[in-house]
Formats: structure tokens, sequence, C-alpha cells
């Protein structure tokens, strides 16, 4: 029989990128709050879907300082309320977690590692994760990192902006990841809807600094440090994610390479 798909925060970066690897999904944007665990009940608990894909979030690192409550309750709650009426139907959950759960004091970090997150957005997601834990067992819970892809807003695209308009972009150097492109990661969670319950560390292959990342995107970028580009939100040093369970995915220099070709299309059309 098959699959019926239900994927939410499908208008994002990544949803938009899941939409082509499920074509045939139901998909619903920011009109389903998954805040309001009413709406959700009744969402899912009428469509009965075999499996939901939650790409909704509160994203913005350093605004989940400002508006804490809002952070917790779209990245903390409303994943146990899709998890407990997926539970009830009997779906299969596939959530987004972050690599800044852990406080990056140590490299890299494994999926069975302890988290300890440093900042709101980092400690939302991780509530996220326990919810859904504490509410079913048929879920796949991937942490991800350092996103970039098609509709949204993300640092390459910050970057071939923010280079034609000023002459020098200073990017931090003291601050380590691995930058995973949205295509890879849809494509990847394909696998992993199919397979195993449980964690997974799923990012590109390949760690970089900020300043790193910045300077294959453009030419004109100087380094810093942390302390000379203060933020509302605190980053941890090394938030590198290992993966133990799958097959690693390309390296982010191909990923990022294949990106850039689709800006340039966009230009030339
Ligand atoms: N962007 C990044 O660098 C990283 C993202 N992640 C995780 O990956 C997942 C996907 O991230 P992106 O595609 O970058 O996010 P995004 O910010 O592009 O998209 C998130 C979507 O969620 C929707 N949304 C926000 N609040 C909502 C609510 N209350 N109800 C329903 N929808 C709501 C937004 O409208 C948006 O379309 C998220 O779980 C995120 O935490 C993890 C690590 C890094």
């Amino acid at each position: 029989m098959a699959q019926k798909v239900l994927i939410l925060g499908a208008s994002g970066m990544l949803g938009t990128d899941l939409q082509k690897v499920y074509p045939d999904a139901v998909c619903r944007g920011h009109e389903l709050d998954i805040t309001d665990e009413a709406a959700v009940f009744s969402f899912i608990s009428d469509l009965k879907p075999s499996l939901v894909i939650n790409a909704a979030a509160f994203t913005n690192v350093d605004g989940c300082e400002d508006h804490e409550d809002l952070a917790f309750a779209v990245n903390g709650e409303g994943p146990g309320y899709i998890a407990a009426v997926c539970h009830e139907v009997g779906a299969t959950l596939v959530h987004y977690s972050t690599d800044y759960v852990f406080d990056g004091s140590q490299e890299p970090y494994t999926e069975s590692d302890i988290p300890n997150p440093i900042n709101v957005y980092g400690a939302s997601k991780l509530r996220g994760e326990r919810a859904i834990m504490a509410a079913m067992e048929d879920y796949r819970i991937i942490r991800t990192s350092w996103l970039f892809g098609q509709n949204g807003p993300n640092f390459v695209d910050t970057m071939l902006r923010i280079s034609d308009e000023m002459e020098t972009v200073r990017v931090v150097e003291d601050q380590y990841g691995k930058p995973t492109y949205t295509v890879d990661l849809a494509a990847k969670t394909l696998v992993i809807a199919n397979g195993e319950p449980g964690m997974y560390h799923i990012t590109n292959e390949g760690v970089c600094s900020w300043f790193e990342f910045a300077s294959a995107i453009i030419p004109n970028v100087e380094p810093c440090s942390s302390e000379e580009f203060i933020r509302p939100a605190k980053r941890p040093k090394f938030s590198v994610l290992e993966n133990t369970k799958t097959c690693p995915m390309r390296p982010w220099q191909a990923a990022l390479k294949e990106y850039l070709g689709t800006k340039n299309m966009e230009t030339s059309l």
C-alpha cells in the first residue's frame, strides 16, 4: 500500500526540498500552527498519514533569545503534540533537530552524546527531542547543521548579497561545524524514514569554520573572532556532528558547488 505522507513546515527551506522528494505528500505550512494542540490533533487524526515529516520550527537563533516563549512553544511543545497524535494513528514521525543542542566543548558529537545547549534555540530544540521520545517509539530525529538551500534565509545567500554591498566581509573563524545542503538532507530523509527508529546525525561531510565556509562562496572575506562579533545568542565553538549510523553524504564543497550553480542559472535567466 502506498505511504500517505504529511509534510509540516513545507514552505520553509528544507520543506521545499522535501516536497520534491515526496511529490504526492500532503503539505502544510504555517497555516497549520504546530503550537495549536487541538488543530494538530484534529488535522492529523482526520488525515491518518503513515508518515509525518516535521520541518516546521522557529529557526532564528538570535530571535529565540528575545522570544523564548515562542521558541519553546514551536520547537519544544509543538513536536510533542505531533508525536502524540502520530502515536495514536500509528504514523512514523521524522523530525529535525540541531547541532546547537550541544555546547561545543568536545568534537565530534555522536548520536549518543549528552546534549547541553548554551542558547534558547538549542534548549528549545532539545525540549522537542525529549517530548517526541516521551510520546512515541516510531520516531526518527535527525540532527543536522548549517543548512543552505533554496527558499530560506541562509548563510550562502547572505554572503552573496553582502559581498556586493561591502568591500570586505568579516566572518568568525573560531566556530566550527558542518555545512549541509537541504537537497541532500531531503534525499537522505527518504532513506532514514524507511530505516530503523532512533536518533541520527546527518550532515554533508567535512568540517570548516564559518570563515572557511564564507571563503568558498565569495572572494572578499576577512577572519574575525567571536569576541569581535557579539551576537544575542551564544554559539558553540565546535558543534560537529558525527554520523555513526548511515552512509556518509558527499562533502559540503561538492554540495555548495551544485547550489551555487543553481544561483548562477537564476541570475542568467
Ligand atoms: N537552518 C539551519 O541552519 C538549521 C536548521 N535545523 C532544523 O532543520 C529544520 C528545518 O529548518 P529550515 O528549513 O532551515 O527552517 P525554515 O525557517 O526555513 O522553515 C521553518 C518553517 O516552519 C514554519 N513555522 C514556524 N513556526 C511555525 C508554527 N508555529 N506552525 C507551523 N509552521 C511554523 C515557518 O513558517 C517556516 O516555513 C528545523 O527543525 C530546524 O530547527 C537544524 C540545524 C540547522
